[in-house]
């Protein structure tokens, strides 16, 4: 029986999540809250693990190793880089990476360390359900490249230092550290953003003024595919 873990990075992404359920039974555990609720007789988990790749990477492994969770879909928002890719628009991860790991000083590429590996896939047949159930609600998706870093991407000259070295579409602080994790512990799992921002000069202003409704665009979708599951 599937136990579906959803998880954001700050509490407006898995707010408009949280309002879809009753009964929600809070566990207190590693300075977090996890919220457990049940849906359709589907067990579910629900946290958010505040913003960055090691919180990230704490609240992924919590999930899945002490609740056990053996699926795992994030929800939240994110810089666009694509140029297609307007604030509201949803992007689906095939592929993330971690933009600020750099050992190039040892001949490395960015965003390698031995061991590890670029670019992390996410799984095909979460993404094949996502993109059927954005076809039966006419919802423009686009499936592309994520990557993440430790920071708040607010610049052209970072933006287009990604965009270069990752050729990505999206940028954010926590999807490829969920990635490595899910992928270490052979979980499926799905990484879903809308845009709040061009992570641009802008981006502070734009985020602000957009992290709700483009977080409620990414929660909206993401139950959906949560019903087809
Ligand atoms: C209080 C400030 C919290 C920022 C958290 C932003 N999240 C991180 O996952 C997504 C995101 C949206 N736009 C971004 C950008 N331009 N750079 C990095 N990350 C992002």
């Amino acid at each position: 029986m599937t136990k579906l873990a959803i998880m954001g990075a700050m509490e407006e992404e898995i707010e408009p999540l949280l309002s879809y359920f009753e009964n929600v039974n809070t566990v207190e555990f590693a300075n977090n809250k996890y919220y457990e609720v049940n849906y359709d007789g589907l067990e579910i988990v629900i946290a958010y693990s505040k913003i960055g790749k090691v919180f990230a990477s704490l609240t992924a492994a919590t999930m899945i190793e002490k609740f056990g969770c053996d699926t795992l879909l994030f929800s939240g928002v994110a810089g666009g880089i694509n140029p297609e890719l307007k604030i509201g628009d949803l992007i689906i991860a095939d592929k993330l990476c971690q933009h600020d790991l750099d050992i190039t000083a040892f001949g490395h590429p960015n965003g390698y360390v031995p061991g590890g590996k670029v670019f992390i896939q996410t799984s095909e047949e979460l993404r094949t359900i996502a993109k059927k159930v954005a076809l039966e609600n006419n919802l423009k998706v686009i499936e592309g490249t994520i990557a993440t870093g430790d920071q708040f991407v607010h610049s052209t000259e970072r933006k287009e230092f990604i965009q270069k070295t990752f050729d990505a579409d999206a940028l954010e602080m926590e999807g490829a550290s969920v990635a490595v994790v899910c992928d270490a512990l052979n979980i499926p799992y799905f990484i879903l953003r809308a845009i709040s921002d061009t992570a641009d000069m802008d981006a502070g202003f734009d985020f602000d003024e957009f992290l709700k409704s483009s977080a409620k665009n990414s929660a909206d979708y993401l139950i959906k595919i949560v019903k087809e599951l």
